[in-house]
């Protein structure tokens, strides 16, 4: 059956690896002292956006929560309080220029070109939203939003490597798995978007997490979207 729908994964497939450890991780960690500041602990009555993201988790100063959230980092947990919390503190980064995201070329064209697409990320769809409204083509700032049709994360559907997040996804976007084709650089999310019954291919880029032999041999591998003849 031929593909009509693509479902993109974001860090290591169409962005680099060191954009999320080397800009977003640090900006996170150094805006979030003070974005911690303006939270009352312990929260009793949530109203900001901050205290509600917060408000299921159990602080007692801001002290501690930073020191949970940066373990969180160092370790890269997919923890979705994190993710959320991520998106709202990198909003400031992307308002003010100072983030912008390095989308490979042969993504933002593919994006531009193809007509399903959709995203699924670890990184929050608040986050994925601004990561694509601030994409980096040639010198300007661009929006591709508009050339998305979709976003899914882990509140939405679960975590990546469970074969259940795909077929909600399936569900949710109406399509049979054999016409729908998932990207991604992580070998468990490809195992188990192929078990949900879609088309999965390995998605290699410099600085990713080499792949063994036997994952080299077993999956479809491509290093360029422009490889794909859709
Ligand atoms: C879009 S948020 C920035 C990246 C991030 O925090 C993340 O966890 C990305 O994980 P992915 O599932 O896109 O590999
Ligand atoms: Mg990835």
């Amino acid at each position: 059956m031929t593909i009509t729908t693509v479902i993109l994964d974001i860090e290591g497939t169409v962005c680099p690896i060191t954009f999320v450890k080397t800009t977003l991780f640090p900006y996170f960690l150094d805006k979030l002292p003070e974005t911690l500041s303006q939270v009352t602990f312990p929260i009793t009555s949530p109203t900001t956006s901050i205290e509600k993201i917060l408000a299921s988790s159990s602080f007692t100063s801001s002290q501690s929560a930073f020191a949970h959230f940066k373990q969180l980092v160092d370790n890269d947990v997919k923890d979705p309080v994190l993710k959320s919390l991520q998106g709202e503190v990198w909003q400031l980064g992307y308002s003010s220029g100072e983030i912008k995201a390095p989308v490979y070329r042969d993504s933002i064209e593919f994006i531009r070109r193809f007509p399903s697409l959709f995203i699924y990320s670890s990184g929050s769809i608040g986050a994925q939203k601004l990561l694509f409204g601030h994409v980096l083509d040639e010198d300007k700032s661009v929006d591709l939003n508009g050339f998305i049709n979709g976003y899914f994360d882990i509140p939405a559907v679960g975590y990546k490597f469970e074969s259940s997040s795909y077929t909600k996804i399936l569900n949710e976007i109406g399509k049979a798995g054999e016409e729908v084709l998932f990207l991604s650089d992580n070998i468990a999310e490809v195992d188990a978007a192929i078990k949900a019954g879609m088309n999965s291919y390995v998605v290699v880029r410099e600085g990713n997490a080499p792949l063994s032999e036997s994952d080299i041999a077993s999956h479809t591998i491509i290093h360029s979207l422009d490889e794909l003849k859709i």
